[in-house]
């Protein structure tokens, strides 16, 4: 059951101090099990530039039998052959995702009750809780709600494929696990470690 959540990475240039292609190798050789090309934000590409280090980062998790994700850029996951599109709450929607992608994974962030309630659960792969944890990554993300929301959401759907994210690392990681989580979806802690491959195994 959604296995490739265990130790999801996700990663845009923007989130970069030097070749991203080489930080998702060194995060593959590490053993990260799923990866989102997540191309937003301050410093970020666009257009042609954009898609030439999708067709690259993708050819990399092509490589090595990685499940490549996109966040919101429907467009792009065609001409990336993704295997699965992560979206928000304000992103095009799962209904819609569901009939013109019916075999790729879908996943949806649902960051509280409010969301919970609106959110067609039964039309996703998994859910990104969070953030869990505070986050400088993200720009306008939502209040922190803890590890209780990861329990909230599991206490809902027992056989939900669940993972956590926002500020998680590799000190704290194991309460989101503790707390019913599937996995652990991280930028910075990995982008930003010192050395990757002691990161990824601390997961
Ligand atoms: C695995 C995972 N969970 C949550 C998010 C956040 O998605 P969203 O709320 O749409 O915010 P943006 O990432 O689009 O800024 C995610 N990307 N991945
Ligand atoms: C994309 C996203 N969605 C909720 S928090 C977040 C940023 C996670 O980044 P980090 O792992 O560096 O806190
Ligand atoms: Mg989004």
């Amino acid at each position: 059951m959604a296995n490739y959540l265990r130790k999801y990475f996700i990663m845009g240039s923007q989130n970069c101090n030097r070749d991203p292609e080489k930080i998702l190798t060194e995060a593959i050789a590490a053993g990260i099990t799923a990866f989102q090309f997540r191309e937003k934000g301050n410093g970020s590409l666009s257009g042609e530039a954009k898609i030439t280090l999708g067709k690259k980062l993708r050819e990399i998790c092509r490589q090595y039998t990685i499940p490549f994700f996109i966040n919101d850029d429907v467009e792009l996951a065609s001409v990336l052959e993704v295997d699965g599109i992560h979206v928000g709450q304000d992103d095009t929607s799962v209904a819609r995702l569901r009939v013109k992608f019916p075999n790729l994974e879908l996943g949806l962030s649902v960051s509280n009750e409010e969301e919970f309630k609106k959110s067609p659960i039964h039309l996703v792969d998994y859910v990104g809780a969070g953030p869990i944890f505070t986050t400088s990554t993200k720009d306008d993300a939502k209040p922190a709600v803890g590890t209780e929301w990861i329990t909230f959401l599991r206490n809902k759907h027992r056989h939900l494929p669940i993972v956590g994210i926002g500020g998680i690392n590799e000190i704290n990681a194991s309460q989101v696990m503790e707390a019913g989580a599937n996995g652990v979806a991280v930028i910075s802690a990995i982008t930003k470690a010192q050395n990757i491959k002691e990161v990824v195994k601390s997961l």
